[in-house]
């Protein structure tokens, strides 16, 4: 392996209250979380959340309102001090590819080496060009790659200098569905296999789980919650993360014990101790997987409307309380609206709010 002389890995990415905002407009509002080595993190939340702006605060180049960021226990960024961006050795990967058009797909993953030996560059652009599955490409020019081709290029070169943190802003959000299907597993190995800490910025939550260790998922500037992919599934910390991760509904419920808990559902008993008082209305999450479709279940529920999934159908099914929910049931369980189904409540998590 060639080695540079800047190269050392992330040890951690700490921002402390982070806020971040034009003119005087504050668009980032006290962002807190840690990256580890060899993370991978996301930054999940709606259009015009801030997150990208978060992640150029991070690159150096916007600056903070308040708080600070730190590589490594050292500032980078505090609200009247900011390392340049060029001095951060962070990579960045972007949705508009920007490849050089004139450069062939070697001198594109170069670039960034200009101060390496010779020896060296050829060995790490021939390591990389085989990292991304690209042998054989080194002399063709950008327009002759398929979109998926040169975002792995975009990749080799972001990654070629060994920075210590490597951004990536909607990176597959200009590729087609079933291409991002194949190249986000496909970049997290990489990543992986680099030991490289990686920050993606996405709406997309299904391409949020696939890559990310960490997600942090922000709305109106804020962080509401930052937890692994299941974490923040099933057990959202606001009713925003709830609302926006996965489908759901809300149920009024009464609380009936220290793991137990009243609704249209019936009595239902989670797992772990829930924390609220007796007799306490809450409003209870029902996720699609927590209703599951039982011809033998004497609980029962009318279909009023459904989508087929490929390997499931996804029913939304009116309880006799009137109350509508989502159910999952197999693709060989197809059932026409209107038609009444039974159904199996499977509510391990007891996901609560105070009404
Ligand atoms: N250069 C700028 N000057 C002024 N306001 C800006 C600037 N860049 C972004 N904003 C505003 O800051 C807010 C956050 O924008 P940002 O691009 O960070 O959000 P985002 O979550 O990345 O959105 P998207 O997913 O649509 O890219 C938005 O209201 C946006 O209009």
């Amino acid at each position: 392996m060639t080695s540079s002389p800047l190269y050392t890995s992330l040890k951690e990415l700490t921002l402390s209250g982070v806020s971040v905002g034009y003119d005087k407009e504050v668009v980032v509002k006290d962002v807190s979380f840690q990256l580890l080595e060899g993370q991978i993190g996301c930054l999940l939340g709606p259009s015009g959340c801030g997150k990208s702006t978060l992640l150029r605060a991070i690159a150096g180049f916007e600056p903070l309102m308040a708080g600070e960021i730190r590589i490594d226990g050292e500032v980078i960024s505090n609200s009247s001090y900011s390392v340049n961006p060029e001095h951060r050795y962070i990579g960045m990967v972007f949705q508009d590819i920007a490849l050089f058009p004139h450069l062939t797909i070697a001198q594109n993953i170069a670039f960034g080496l200009s101060a390496w030996q010779k020896n060296l560059i050829e060995e790490r652009v021939a390591y990389l060009l085989d990292l991304v599955g690209l042998s054989g490409f080194q002399s063709r020019y950008p327009h002759s790659l398929s979109g998926g081709q040169q975002q792995r290029v975009a990749l080799a070169r972001a990654i070629a200098p060994k920075p210590k943190l490597l951004l990536m802003d909607e990176p597959f959000s200009g590729l087609d569905a079933k291409l991002r299907e194949e190249l986000v597993p496909d970049i997290r190995r990489i990543l992986q296999h680099e030991k490289m800490s990686a920050l993606l910025v996405t709406h997309d939550q299904m391409e949020a789980f696939a890559m990310a260790d960490q997600v942090s998922v922000m709305d109106a500037g804020k962080v509401h919650q930052t937890g692994s992919p299941y974490q923040i599934y099933h057990r959202p910390e606001t009713r925003f993360v709830a609302s926006f991760i996965g489908h759901g509904d809300f149920l009024t419920a009464t609380v009936c014990g220290s793991n137990c808990v009243h609704s249209d559902l019936g009595n239902i008993r989670g797992e772990l101790d829930h924390g609220f008082a007796d007799n306490e209305q809450v409003d209870l999450l029902v996720r699609p997987d927590d209703i599951l479709h039982d011809d033998d279940s004497e609980f029962v529920g009318v279909i009023v409307s459904k989508w087929f999934r490929g390997s499931h159908f996804l029913y939304r099914v009116k309880l006799s309380s009137g109350k509508v929910v989502y159910c999952f049931a197999s693709s060989h369980h197809n059932h026409s609206v209107g038609q009444e189904i039974g159904l199996s409540v499977h509510l391990d998590h007891l996901v609560m709010f105070s009404r």
